[in-house]
Formats: structure tokens, C-alpha cells, sequence
């Protein structure tokens, strides 16, 4: 199983490596990575099993995270969250085609599972999103996404590419409010 050992932290390289395209038919190393990538985030959110293992409550998680630079990541965000019912999918390749041009922020900033510092500001996220990326049998995804799974996926892909959260913070007024974005609530 994954703890927090195998989460490697910032200013790790890897954390800042464009990460590989998988190509298909998937290597069955990737099915397992995959299904322990979903496991650690449900493992990370059982009260139980986080205090057992000191596992950080996660909602997502990329592949570069356990050093490994392929474009992977892992969505798994509880019902009471996500604000209706659970989100958990695998997104292979992942891109996003098409995003609105109003962006939103989360009140509180964000975190990062490989980032044990604390960097306040707002971190502007695309609203909305359009990705399209392969789920674990190969097939060709393209689905739409808003709230706060769009904000999740988002911090996943930026891992893909290299870019921490705290890339995004304005350094002269972390807490300014640009023109096209507002502060994320969560009943959206
Ligand atoms: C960094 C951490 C604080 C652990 C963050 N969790 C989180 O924001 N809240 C949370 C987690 C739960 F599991 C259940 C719950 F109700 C709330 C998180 O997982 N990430 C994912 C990450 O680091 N991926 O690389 C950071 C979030 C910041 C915005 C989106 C993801
Ligand atoms: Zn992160």
C-alpha cells in the first residue's frame, strides 16, 4: 500500500519534470499504480486507517508524487465534498481541450501532498473544464467538469506538467481578487 513515505516532497526534481505520455495497450505496472493511487486516497479519508498509517486526507493524487514522471493521476473526492455523489476516477493522458474564461479560487488556498509548507493566497483555477484523457481499458474520454472536482483535477494535471500550486499565488497580493474570477463556494 502507499503511505506518505512513498510521497516525495518539494524541491524533488521529479516534482518539476514534464511526465511521460503512457501509451496503450496499458502495462499491467500502471493498472496496479493506478489502483493503489485510488486506494490511498480511500485509505487517506478512513479515519481508522490514516491514523494507523499518518496518511494526509486526500483527495488526489499524480503519479510524479511517488516518482514516478507518467501522466497518471487520481481523482477520489467523498460525497458530502464533492456536494452530491462521490467522484473517483483514473485519468490517463489527460488534457484539457476547452475551459471557461471565468476562473475561481478556494476560500482557504490550497495544499499539496508533496508541499509540507504552507503558501497562502487565492490559486486561480479554470471554472470549468473540458478534458479529455483514456480511462484504465484504453478508452477515449472527453467529459466536462466544474466546481470543485474541476479545481481537483486541475491541481492533478498542473503535477503532470511540473507546476506546483504556489506557481499560481500572486507574489505582490496573494489575496487579490482578479476581475474574471470569484471565490469558490462550496454548494456550488
Ligand atoms: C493537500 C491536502 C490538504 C491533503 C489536500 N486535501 C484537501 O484539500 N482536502 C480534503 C481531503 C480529503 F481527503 C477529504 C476532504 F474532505 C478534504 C489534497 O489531498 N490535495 C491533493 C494533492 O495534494 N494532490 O496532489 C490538495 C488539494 C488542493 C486543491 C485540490 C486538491
Ligand atoms: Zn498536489
Amino acid at each position: 500500500m502507499i503511505t506518505m513515505d512513498d510521497i516525495i516532497r518539494d524541491e524533488h526534481p521529479t516534482l518539476r519534470t514534464v511526465a511521460e505520455e503512457v501509451s496503450f495497450p496499458l502495462d499491467d505496472q500502471f493498472k496496479n499504480l493506478a489502483s493503489d493511487m485510488i486506494e490511498f486516497l480511500k485509505n487517506s479519508q478512513d479515519e481508522e486507517i490514516a491514523e494507523k498509517y499518518d496518511l494526509r486526507a486526500g483527495v488526489g493524487i499524480a503519479a510524479p508524487q511517488l516518482n514516478i514522471s507518467k501522466k497518471i493521476l487520481a481523482v477520489h473526492i467523498p460525497a458530502e465534498l464533492e456536494g452530491s455523489e462521490p467522484l473517483s476516477l483514473v485519468m490517463i493522458n489527460p488534457k484539457i481541450m476547452s475551459h471557461s474564461v471565468q476562473r475561481t479560487a478556494l476560500q482557504d488556498g490550497e495544499g499539496c501532498l508533496s508541499v509540507d509548507e504552507l503558501y497562502e493566497g487565492f490559486v486561480p483555477r479554470n471554472k470549468r473544464i473540458t478534458v479529455q484523457y483514456y480511462d484504465l481499458d484504453g478508452q477515449k474520454v472527453k467529459k466536462r467538469f466544474k466546481g470543485y472536482p474541476a479545481i481537483v483535477i486541475q491541481h492533478e494535471i498542473d503535477h503532470l506538467n511540473g507546476i506546483l500550486f504556489y506557481d499560481h499565488i500572486n507574489e505582490q497580493d496573494p489575496f487579490m481578487i482578479p476581475e474574471d474570477m470569484d471565490i469558490f463556494e462550496e454548494d456550488e
